[in-house]
């Protein structure tokens, strides 16, 4: 990817943020450009003042200036300071923006995006990206703005009053400074990178490892985590240090460039005094321009390196957020089932590797659960991952009551399908927050649900009922009770095709034929389609589908 498409997704949070704030950005642009111009004003009027100090005879009118220039003073004192509080005020919705617009381009992505991203990556990188956007637009207003204004009014007004020999000693030394701080900042910028990219993999890190805390514990893997996170940290560091020594060095030759520029202009200014060319208020004037304009310069060149800082910071969001999202079907049509039969016509489907399935065929309806065993690798999961339509086949079919699920809406068919998977996620939340999990409370919904599930009577054993919390003490449930609140889960969106991902095999065998029974009870409203090893809860009732030859393995 090109570093323009890089940061594509960058000019579309910036867009979102001038629609959302562009009349305050007018302000506060308006603001730098008045508080710009009485920086510059107010020494002019200084000098003016000096100037008709010996030969004024009113003082009067002289007061009468002292004052308008105190005035002057105070409105550019206070027109700064507003300055930051009204930049800070939108480059906190810049951020809101950001964090939000990134949210939701996160809840989009492909199931492969999980797989190749973990939680603490995604955060660290959406935190700096956010921090990076709101530095820079900081920059833009507080810094890059004000200070090109004030040069170029300053050079302006030492052109005019001055002598343009001395202006264009200022551009001359204002271009070689600038031009060295950006070409040092590109070479110090590669140790930037380095040290960035060395911090996004030890987040990466970090994640993988406090997901897996136990299983690393119990194979004494302390001692290679913590030399690996120490490797990429000293990395980091290293490459930090690198960074600074090079900026370090390039200040180090700027205290002595600010001693030749006023060395250089004083020498010329002299003879001019001497010829009665230029007055004591002009020497005044320039001196005071001339320190004030060092300060711009060194803004812009830090504005120039802070950038680059910001645009490092922003790759990994960026990155993120231009990866691949979900398909949307554009010729979407609204879709109910009716009988909820799935139907798998000559599906085939290969991951990147070439594993997957191939020509899978068969029909799930009603009045039984519809079995798929098949020896490990064969394709059972992948089967769920076409229906759950996390990836969409190669060849072939997946048809629900006629319809192709590849022309049925992502919202509409999550409304139809319902999954309990073999690990049960339990908020710390309430009962009652587990099985809604966002959606809209409905009490008739929510106890028919649980009445279902089989899990009613202990809920309502329990002296909040549905609102006790699953974190609290004494509220201990075993892990057919955890099932059946997944169940209860699933069936409260009133599914027409439940699936059941070994949902019962980490359970002892007698609570799982209770289980499984239950579910062959609800399969006259409901199309089950459940992954199993054990074949012994297979009833007569139920259709089986063997999937073992129709693995797609590389040879
Ligand atoms: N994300 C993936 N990327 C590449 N190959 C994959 C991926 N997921 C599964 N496979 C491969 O596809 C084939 C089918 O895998 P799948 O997980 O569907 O099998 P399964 O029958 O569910 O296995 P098990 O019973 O062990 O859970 C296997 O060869 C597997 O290695």
């Amino acid at each position: 990817m090109s570093n323009g498409s890089t940061l594509s997704p960058v000019s579309e949070i910036l867009h979102a943020y001038w629609r959302s704030d562009r009349w305050l950005l007018l302000v506060v642009v308006a603001v730098v450009l008045i508080s710009s111009a009485t920086s510059v004003a107010t020494p002019y009027v200084f000098s003016c003042l000096i100037d008709r100090l010996p030969r004024e005879e009113d003082m009067s009118v002289l007061a009468w200036g002292f004052a308008g220039y105190a005035v002057l003073l105070g409105v550019a004192s206070a027109l700064q300071r507003m300055l930051q509080y009204l930049s800070f005020m939108t480059a906190e919705n810049l951020g809101f923006i950001a964090a939000t617009g990134f949210f939701d381009r996160i809840l989009r992505k492909t199931a492969a995006f999980f797989l190749e991203h973990n939680p603490v990556e995604i955060q660290n990188a959406a935190a700096r990206g956010r921090s990076a956007l709101t530095a820079l637009v900081q920059l833009g207003i507080v810094v890059f703005i004000p200070a090109a204004t004030q040069l170029l009014l300053t050079f302006v007004t030492l052109g005019a009053l001055l002598n343009i020999q001395i202006a264009a000693i200022v551009v001359v030394y204002g271009a070689v400074l600038i031009t060295l701080t950006w070409s040092s900042t590109r070479r110090a910028y590669v140790f930037l990178e380095r040290a960035r990219e060395a911090g996004q993999d030890n987040a990466r890190f970090v994640g993988n490892v406090m997901s897996s805390m136990d299983t690393l514990r119990y194979f004494g893997s302390h001692s290679w985590m913590s030399q690996r996170f120490t490797m990429t940290a000293r990395e980091v560091r290293d490459n930090w240090r690198a960074y600074v020594l090079q900026r370090v060095a390039f200040i180090a030759v700027l205290g002595p460039a600010v001693a030749l520029q006023f060395a250089v202009t004083f020498l010329l200014l002299i003879p001019e005094y001497q010829v009665g060319a230029v007055t004591i208020g002009d020497m005044v004037l320039f001196n005071t321009l001339l320190l004030q304009l060092n300060m711009p310069f060194e803004m812009v060149a830090r504005a120039i390196s802070d950038a680059a800082r910001s645009r490092a910071d922003l790759i990994p969001l960026a990155r993120l957020w231009a990866a691949p999202e979900e398909r949307r079907p554009s010729h979407a049509q609204d879709f109910t089932p009716s009988d909820g039969q799935l139907s798998f016509e000559g599906v085939g489907y290969a991951y990147d590797n070439g594993r997957g399935v191939t020509n899978v065929s068969f029909v799930a309806g009603r009045g039984g659960i519809t079995f798929l065993v098949g020896e490990s690798g064969s394709g059972k999961s992948t089967i769920f991952r076409l229906v759950l339509k996390s990836i969409e086949p190669d060849r072939g079919r997946i048809l629900v009551d006629g319809t192709d699920i590849a022309g049925i809406e992502r919202a509409d068919w999550y409304a139809a399908v319902a999954v309990v998977p073999q690990d049960v996620m339990l908020l710390n939340e309430s009962l009652a927050d587990n099985i809604l999990l966002g959606r809209p409370r409905n009490e008739v919904r929510l106890r028919a649900a649980s009445e279902k599930a089989a899990i009613l009577p202990l809920i309502e054993a329990l002296p909040e009922g549905f609102d006790t919390a699953v974190g609290e003490r004494g509220l201990k449930l075993s892990g057919g009770e955890r099932q059946r609140i997944a169940i209860a889960r699933a069936l409260y969106g009133e599914p027409a095709i439940l699936l059941l991902d070994e949902a019962s095999s980490a359970l002892d065998e007698e609570t799982e034929q209770d289980i499984m029974n239950h579910i062959r009870t609800l399969a006259k409203d409901v199309t089950v389609l459940a992954i199993t090893h054990r074949k012994g809860v297979v009833s007569t009732s139920d259709v089986v589908v063997d999937l073992t030859d129709c693995g797609l393995s590389v040879t």
